[in-house]
């Protein structure tokens, strides 16, 4: 019975699961909070990735451990593998502009869109890599002029798991690296002149490794000394790691409500939308993943508890007694700016206030049919992409909500499954593990617990008064936009 283990640094906090690599049976788990912050110096994330490793019994029984991340975020290294600076995350939006740059500098709106979705099958956003590598390199030009690398949030755990060995050592994946905006879905190859555009000079990148191809051995130093001969998987981006954990098939589509949304398919064929809604991302076993990501998802219901003083369960029962629609309440939530639609300096805001909509189980309903509303305009642009919709699979913590869980199929006008409560992030590292240990053309066919499936009339009127009020918002006061 060898064991696998699968890691999560996502935005919030590390994960990890240590499960059987043929059946998928879990064995046991650990977690560690990150810290807050868009941006965040990766040796704490090396930190809670110990500490979680260690809740969860440790790796010394392993036989492969692969790393799944948070996408896009930029971890800048010196020529002798020290962190330059703190890495800028992919909800990080100070590179907005340099993003708007980038499409110019193609040719202008219309015809800097399409080349971008052409050459890398993504209209850049403050979220890629490419935009972060822009914004240092006109705003610290010291801290610029002493990179030498640049890597992902799951390509540098990976690598010092490893044991740091050299820059030469670093090591990705096509998921992850389809979301750096410098390497292209299409072709399976760098395009390290988009590079040299956005950063002005050529920087070392990570090899980009096979679906289950090993990126090395796990150092026994770093773990104290525990581990044997661990092998070391490709890792990938968290949400190509989440499709691997549900095995998300044909006809399926995932939405993902963390801290970010994300609205996602596994496809055969790469996606290019130059309108740019659509991130024509690689996924981890070969394919493609065409992925919708929202910057306002988890939180919103974090900051709606905050509002109403109440607890998350209470947030959903207060929502869940208030009838769809909210009786004309309707809260746009881009309380972090927005990337889908790209609108970095956006602000959240409530429209439709009356004396008898003015309750707490009102706000409660038009903070929770919000964020849906967002993630469904993602669904409409990934179907338009070619994505078939038979149902919706609902994973992140905010599927916990069983206000999500029930509202979302009015909102989403389809039926939405549920597994089992879990990580599935990291049970897809974990599956990746398994397929490194055990070989073979496809993953290991591991299989979902019980799931519940939910299913409800689609409700038009939410989303088409949410429609009315997603353009009436205003920009964070005192930001200047223009040059
Ligand atoms: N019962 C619940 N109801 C609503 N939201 C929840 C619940 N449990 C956890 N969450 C939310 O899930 C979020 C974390 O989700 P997670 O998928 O782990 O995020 P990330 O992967 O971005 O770190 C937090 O914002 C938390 O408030
Ligand atoms: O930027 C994206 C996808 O393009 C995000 O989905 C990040 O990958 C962060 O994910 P979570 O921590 O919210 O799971």
């Amino acid at each position: 019975m060898p064991l696998v283990a699968g890691v999560d640094s996502s935005t919030q906090s590390c994960k990890v699961v240590v499960r059987d690599a043929e059946t998928g049976a879990l064995v046991r788990q650990g977690r560690a909070p990150h810290p807050d912050g868009t941006e965040v110096d990766p040796r704490a994330w090396w930190d809670a990735l110990l500490t979680a490793v260690d809740a969860a019994g440790g790796l010394a029984d392993v036989a492969a451990v692969s790393v799944a991340g948070q996408q896009h975020g930029m971890v800048c290294l010196d020529a002798a593998g020290q962190v330059v600076r703190p890495a800028l995350l992919w909800n990080d939006t100070r590179s907005a502009e340099a993003a708007r740059e980038l499409i110019e500098e193609a040719g202008g709106d219309a015809t800097g869109r399409r080349f971008w979705a052409g050459a890398t099958g993504s209209v850049p956003v403050a979220s890629f890599t490419a935009t972060k590598l822009r914004w240092l390199a006109r705003h610290e030009p010291a801290n610029a002029d002493r990179v030498a690398a640049v890597c992902l949030p799951h390509d540098w755990l990976t690598w010092r798991l490893a044991g740091a060995p050299g820059l030469d050592a670093l090591r990705t994946d096509r998921g992850d690296a389809s979301g750096t905006g410098y390497w292209s879905p299409r072709t399976g190859e760098y395009r390290l002149d988009l590079l040299d555009r956005a950063f002005g000079r050529r920087l070392q990148v990570p090899a980009v490794l096979g679906p289950a191809e090993p990126a090395g051995v796990l150092d026994p130093a770093v773990l104290g000394g525990r581990a044997g001969d661990v092998l070391l998987g490709p890792g990938t981006g968290d949400n190509a790691a989440a499709a691997l954990g549900v095995g998300a098939g044909p006809g399926d589509v995932v939405v993902s409500i963390g801290t970010s949304g994300t609205v996602f398919a596994v496809a055969d064929a790469p996606a290019a939308d130059a309108a740019g809604a659509v991130a024509g991302f690689a996924d981890a076993t070969g394919r493609y993943l065409p992925l919708v990501c929202t910057l306002n998802a988890a939180r919103v219901l974090d900051a709606a508890a905050a509002l109403l003083r109440v607890g998350l369960d209470e947030v959903a029962e207060l929502a869940l007694a208030v009838p769809p629609g909210a009786d004309g309440l309707v809260m746009v939530p881009y309380l972090e700016g927005e990337r889908t639609p790209n609108r970095p300096l956006a602000t959240g805001s409530v429209h439709g206030l009356t004396l008898s909509n003015a309750t707490a189980g009102h706000l409660a309903r038009a903070a929770v049919e919000g964020m849906l509303c967002a993630l469904a305009d993602g669904l409409d642009a990934l179907i338009a992409q070619g994505a078939t919709a038979d149902r919706v699979i609902l994973v992140g913590g905010g599927a916990r909500s069983a206000a999500v869980r029930r509202i979302a199929p009015q909102v989403f006008g389809c039926p939405v499954v549920v597994p089992p409560p879990g990580e599935y992030v990291a049970d897809g590292a974990a599956r990746q593990a398994a397929w490194v240990a055990l070989g073979g053309a496809t993953p290991p066919p591991w299989t979902l617990g019980a799931t519940e499936r939910y299913a409800a009339e689609a409700v038009p009127a939410i989303r088409e008064r949410y429609a009315q009020a997603r353009d009436r918002i205003v920009d964070r006061p005192g930001v200047v936009t223009g040059p």
